[in-house]
């Protein structure tokens, strides 16, 4: 089975071009719409697509065309994406994209295949999409090597109600570890205050309350670290 290393892409300023407007596509398409510019190109489109270029998603690009094998290289040259979703239920349009996407050096997610397909190296730049979670700036990738999508999503499921509050801890913890560099903490004194605070549960159970009540808990914390 293809081993897979997450990674985060920034995609702000970039264009995802998508082949295929059905569940996968739209999907795909509302997936990246808050990250990126986002065109698809098919000949029809599932409603799900329609709302969103409606709605406050950011602007996608409904493209209405059918290219055929030959022609997707002329939308990737023309789009010039840094990421290919090949999402048609066309494989040999699906494979001419992803081989066109690989030749212009852009990022290519094949939906349409199973890493049983995939023996031996799938290529860097041939990139899966995980189930993700987020609470800003916290954000959890995950991945089952292709193996059992259904379960990627019962993952991401269960871990959305453990990383709640995360995103307060992650903005916490980050501007105590400023304020403590800041009165010249000795650095291996600042380390184990937050490694204390990150895992206290005081701590979460106070950000749950507000922002004010997370802080109280962590200076007391911290107090404790540093009178040790
Ligand atoms: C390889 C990969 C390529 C890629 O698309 O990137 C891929 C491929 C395929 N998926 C298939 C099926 C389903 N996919 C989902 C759902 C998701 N699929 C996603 C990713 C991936 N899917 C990549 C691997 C991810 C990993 O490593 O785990 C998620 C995580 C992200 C996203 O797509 O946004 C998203 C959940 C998002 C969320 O909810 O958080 C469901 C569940 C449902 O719809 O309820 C089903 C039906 C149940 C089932 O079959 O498991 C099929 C069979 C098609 C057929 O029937 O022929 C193939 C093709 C094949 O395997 O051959
Ligand atoms: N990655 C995943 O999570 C999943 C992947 N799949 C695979 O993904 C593919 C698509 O699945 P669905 O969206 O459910 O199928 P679908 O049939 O709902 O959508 C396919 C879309 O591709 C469009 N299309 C056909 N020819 C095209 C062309 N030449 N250029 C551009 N668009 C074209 C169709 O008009 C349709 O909108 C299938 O091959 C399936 O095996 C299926 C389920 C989940």
């Amino acid at each position: 089975m293809a081993r897979v290393i997450p990674l985060y892409h920034d995609f702000a300023g970039e264009t995802v071009l998508v082949f295929g407007g059905g569940a996968v596509g739209s999907r795909k398409a509302s997936r990246f719409a808050d990250e990126a510019r986002v065109v698809v190109v098919s000949p029809a489109f599932d409603d799900r697509l329609a709302d969103l270029a409606e709605g406050d998603y950011g602007a996608v690009d409904l493209v209405r065309a059918a290219p055929d094998a030959d022609a997707v290289r002329g939308w990737i040259e023309r789009v010039e994406p840094a990421l290919v979703v090949a999402a048609t239920d066309d494989a040999a349009v699906n494979a001419a994209a992803e081989a066109a996407a690989l030749d212009a050096n852009a990022l290519v997610n094949r939906t349409d295949v199973s890493a049983a397909d995939r023996p031996g190296s799938r290529g860097a730049r041939s990139v899966v999409v995980p189930a993700t979670v987020e609470d800003d700036p916290v954000r959890v990738a995950l991945s089952t090597g292709g193996a059992s999508p259904a379960l990627a999503k019962a993952l991401r499921e269960r871990i959305e109600a453990d990383i709640d509050g995360a995103g307060a801890m992650a903005e916490l913890s980050g501007s105590l570890r400023a304020e403590l560099k800041d009165r010249g903490i000795a650095p291996e004194k600042r380390r184990e205050a937050i490694r204390r605070v990150v895992r206290s549960e005081g701590v979460w159970k106070g950000l749950q309350k507000g922002d004010s009540y997370g802080r109280q808990e962590a200076d007391s914390v911290i107090e404790e670290v540093l009178i040790e």
